[in-house]
């Protein structure tokens, strides 16, 4: 109508998006990696994507400080889209520290804007603003969140409840980004501003955006967690060797070893994964032989001096990068997993040359994923004996009995601790 003025508030997209996504993760129970894929959250600017993915995160690492700052303020349980908009308001206000005023404000915009949640408007605006007068000052302080029961029991019984509060102290934390360089670390270490580890990883402090950093685009390096870079480590390739990457895809363990002058053959089931290990090797211009194939059906008959064996498993050692991982999971498959896994050693072992070398390793918190996985692959396979070399940068106390190694969120706190992983290297009798 002529000379009326439209008076919906403009909502800021970046919060709404996190709003949907934290919605996707608790209530569909879906992966941020695949709800940032989304036509909606693609559409969005570079820059929204980011922010939005980094509110989102953030207010996933403490659901648990949000929702224990809320509850004496709610007489019963809001729906969980209501719930979230809660979250997402008094994590950004609490723990990033941003204007109540504004972010207030605009979450009450963005319940109104949903019918299913426009009738809590009110209820935002009153417990927002009483649930960040109590917090305020106070949310460092707030306990750790807690891992839900279906990963924080089996984790409780394998490392005791000690360990379990410093992993989840871990997970709060986040995570920081390293690389694997390809040159000499010293010098990407100044070149770059980061900090040397031990095991020959380069640890970034605060970054802007990736692939705008020196060397990225020429593939002098590529991103890569400290612990991730162990199990190649651990094969220990020299030059000319040939080697069996099994589960290869985006291709970070291949990148490595082809470096290290591997004979590489990466194989992995997934076609559209497997264009990911293309594409890194062609900016980092390493070679490969790329095979799309389910390894309990491969049928090729060559046998490799080195095998790495990087089997999917259950994931619960990056949760620092996936905090959505603990809410959109259940627990439900990892039997599934382990059996998987069991079938993918026994499918491997035969493609190790007689005095050849294999690494099993995966990015589990989970013993049945890990150790006991290797304790009864030794027990089958008596032709292969445990490696007692220590790669270098590892620490000799995190060495299991059964001789892999069991890498945790917690260690190296100092440094900004590092994911999840077990490994083992084997040596197969010549
Ligand atoms: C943990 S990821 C591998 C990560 C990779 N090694 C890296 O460092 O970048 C596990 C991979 O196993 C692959 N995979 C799952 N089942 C498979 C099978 N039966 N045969 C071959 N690859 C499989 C998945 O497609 C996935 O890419």
């Amino acid at each position: 109508m002529a000379g009326q003025t439209n008076k919906r508030p403009v909502l800021n997209l970046p919060r709404q998006a996190a709003v949907r996504i934290l919605n996707g993760v608790m209530t569909e129970h879906k992966q941020l990696s695949e709800l940032t894929q989304s036509d909606d959250f693609q559409a969005l600017a570079p820059e929204d994507r980011a922010r939005s993915q980094r509110l989102a995160t953030h207010t996933l690492r403490h659901v648990g400080r949000a929702d224990r700052a809320l509850r004496p303020h709610l007489a019963k349980l809001p729906a969980v889209e209501v719930l979230n908009i809660l979250r997402l308001g008094l994590v950004e206000i609490a723990g990033l520290g941003a204007p109540a005023h504004a972010v207030v404000n605009d979450l009450v915009s963005i319940c109104a804007a949903s019918n299913q949640t426009r009738p809590y408007k009110g209820l935002i605006n009153a417990v927002l603003r009483k649930a960040v007068a109590d917090v305020t000052g106070k949310w460092d302080k707030s306990p750790v969140q807690m891992l839900p029961k279906w990963l924080r029991n089996p984790l409780r019984e394998a490392y005791g409840n000690g360990t379990i509060m410093a992993i989840e102290t871990a997970h709060m934390r986040g995570a920081p980004v390293d690389l694997t360089v390809t040159g000499d670390l010293a010098t990407w270490a100044s070149t770059l501003g980061g900090t040397p580890l031990a095991n020959g990883s380069l640890r970034l402090g605060e970054i802007g955006q990736i692939s705008a950093l020196e060397g990225f685009a020429e593939g002098k390096w590529w991103v890569q967690d400290a612990a991730a870079a162990w199990p190649a480590a651990a094969l220990a390739v020299t030059p000319g060797e040939t080697v069996l990457d099994v589960c290869a895809a985006p291709g970070g363990k291949t990148m490595q070893m082809a470096a290290q002058g591997g004979v590489l053959t990466a194989l992995d089931i997934s076609a559209s994964r497997m264009e990911r290990v293309a594409e890194n090797l062609a900016r980092t211009q390493l070679a490969a032989e790329l095979v799309v194939a389910n390894i309990l059906e491969w049928q090729d008959p060559r046998q490799f001096d080195a095998v790495l064996l990087d089997a999917p498993c259950s994931a619960t050692g990056t949760i620092r990068r996936h905090p959505d991982l603990p809410f959109a999971k259940d627990g439900t498959g990892i039997s599934e997993l382990i059996e998987l896994q069991t079938q993918m050693l026994n499918a491997t072992v035969g493609r190790v040359k007689p005095g050849g070398k294999l690494v099993f390793c995966t990015c589990s918190l989970i013993p049945d994923e890990g150790e006991v996985q290797a304790e009864n692959f030794l027990r089958r396979h008596k032709d292969f004996t445990v490696d007692t070399s220590l790669p270098q940068g590892m620490d000799p106390a995190w060495r299991t009995e059964e001789g892999g190694f069991r890498l945790r969120p917690d260690y190296w706190s100092e440094l900004g601790g590092m994911d999840g992983f077990y490994l083992i290297r084997m040596n197969r009798r010549g």
